[in-house]
């Protein structure tokens, strides 16, 4: 019988699944969007029972649309949106409160009061992280302070926590395994990335008992065996990795140097550091890339908030498109944004600004500015975001980047990925399958199972399939930039003056 693996790619906006063959080709896709959820100004919640419910739904649609069933499968690997943060009852299995979403600001006072407690230098030392109320940390907190009854029962015991890995791994095994993995524990600004272990100094800084927290695994090994119903044929378990970790596998950046961007919400561009969890200079992330073997890989990554999310927002708040392919056709019937910059920081602003009191921002506005002119200076924005994370790697790095791997819904769009190649002056390939991230989870999977016997088998699968070469209008780019960095420093200056 023919054995495949399959992928789960729990993202912000959306639950996948994908089935892949040995040559790394997708045989099936099924994929479901869920409710977002805006309580207030600068809150995002998800409901875990709809993010549940939409995998396990996604997952068995995926089996079932080519005729397969449980035997084809192999192996699952699991891929989540990271610092997504559920807490639940360990006897019922409910969660207490809505997860709160990575993006979610509310605990943005409270990380302002631990930078001016001074604990900015120790954390960033322990967990290779800047403190923002984008790690899931300060949000267990909240739910802790702020949900009835919820500290009492954490502190008796009662509580568990969990990225969104492990909510539903928990599911998957009804209750039997309560695991993360080390890249889903190193966004939680509770693990240290010396140790490899949760830091008891950070637990009791954020006042979060120890019961609450899983167990942390490698990236790629057997974990434990679907149970639940339509699961019950006991398929390992044997890859998980965060999203933007397992894309970097995904586009085998298996080497020092090597850099991927994903352009997906947001946008997160990773690059493989080898073995040593080196601390940035230039405010970027060190973050654990996968565990294998009992080998860590680390990497600098820079987290940009907004990215295709500026294209949602251009169809579903301004209306100005109908759906995301149309930003292309808007944004290509001008030849330039003519003096219009948009600053997407609807979550403030990431790497490497990390402003969390940042606010979305359009410039330049004159009486001749079109909708086509907003819809380019969005796209623009995705690009000079991801310019101003490259310099910093290269900065941090002290290499001058020659390639970077492009992967995420966003890079369909050819117009932003030539101005991307444009932008850097760097030659930007996007591969033949750009579902890199849940390829990376397959592969992490499949490695741990003997699917696949090395990751050397694993690099002939990867192939590119459009390599966008910068052109030669380096002047007018140069001056289009000049223009981006006037536009963060008035927005620097806007954020100060409202504090
Ligand atoms: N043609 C396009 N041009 C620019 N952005 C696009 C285009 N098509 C989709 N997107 C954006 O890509 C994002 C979806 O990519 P995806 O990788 O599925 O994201 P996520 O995993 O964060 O849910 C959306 O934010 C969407 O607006
Ligand atoms: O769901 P995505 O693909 O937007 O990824 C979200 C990131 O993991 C957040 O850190």
């Amino acid at each position: 019988m023919e054995k495949y693996i399959l992928a789960l790619d729990q993202g912000t906006t959306s639950s996948r699944a994908i089935v892949f063959d040995r040559k790394g080709s997708i045989i099936s896709l099924a994929q479901k969007e869920f409710t977002q959820y805006f309580p207030k100004p600068g809150w995002v919640e998800h409901d875990p029972l709809e993010i549940w419910s939409s995998q396990a739904g996604v997952a068995a649609e995926a089996i079932a649309k080519q005729g397969l069933n449980v035997e084809n499968i192999a192996a699952i690997g699991i891929t989540n949106q990271r610092e997504t943060v559920v807490v639940w009852d360990k006897n019922t299995g409910k969660p207490i409160y809505n997860a709160i979403v990575w993006q979610d600001k509310r605990t943005s006072n409270y990380c302002d009061e631990l930078k001016k407690q001074g604990h900015e230098k120790t954390i960033r030392e322990k967990t290779g992280l800047v403190i923002d109320s984008y790690f899931s940390g300060t949000k267990v907190k909240w739910i802790l302070d702020n949900v009835k009854g919820a500290r009492q029962k954490a502190e008796d015991g009662e509580l568990l926590l969990g990225t969104i890995d492990t909510w539903l791994i928990w599911n998957f095994t009804k209750g039997n395994q309560h695991i993360t993995d080390v890249t889903n524990a190193s966004r939680t600004l509770l693990f240290n990335i010396n140790t490899m272990d949760w830091d008891d100094d950070l637990l009791e800084l954020l006042t979060i008992p120890k019961s609450m927290l899983p167990e942390v695994k490698q990236s790629s090994e057997v974990y434990g065996h679907t149970k639940s119903t339509f699961y019950d044929a006991n398929i390992p378990i044997s890859g998980i990795a965060g999203d933007q970790q397992a894309a970097l596998f995904g586009q085998m950046c298996t080497k020092p140097g090597m850099v991927k961007n994903t352009y997906g919400t947001g946008c997160f561009m990773l690059m493989n550091i080898g073995d040593k969890p080196t601390v940035s200079k230039n405010n970027l992330l060190t973050t654990v890339a996968w565990k294998i073997d009992g080998k860590t890989t680390y990497a600098l990554e820079g987290s940009i908030f907004i990215a295709g999310a500026v294209v949602q927002w251009l169809r579903d708040s301004l209306k100005i498109i109908r759906n995301s392919s149309e930003v292309e056709t808007l944004a290509s019937s001008v030849s330039s944004s003519e003096g219009v910059y948009f600053v997407p920081a609807f979550a403030g602003l990431g790497a490497p600004h990390w402003n969390q009191q940042a606010q979305g921002t359009i410039f330049g506005l004159t009486r001749g500015s079109t909708d086509a002119h907003i819809a380019r200076a969005a796209l623009e924005s995705i690009a000079y975001q991801t310019m101003d994370v490259l310099k910093a790697m290269e900065a941090d790095s002290g290499i001058s980047i020659q390639e970077l791997r492009v992967d995420g819904g966003a890079t369909v769009n050819n117009t932003l990925m030539q101005f991307q190649a444009d932008v850097l002056n760097t030659e930007t390939v996007r591969p033949k399958i750009v579902e890199t991230t849940a390829m990376g989870a397959a592969f992490l999977a499949g490695l741990a199972v003997g699917y696949w016997d090395n990751p050397e088998e694993i690099q002939e699968i990867w192939q590119t399939d459009t390599h966008f070469k910068p052109t030669d209008k380096r002047a007018a780019i140069d001056e289009n930039i000049k223009g981006w960095y006037k536009a963060i420093d008035a927005l620097e200056y806007w954020t100060k003056e409202k504090l």
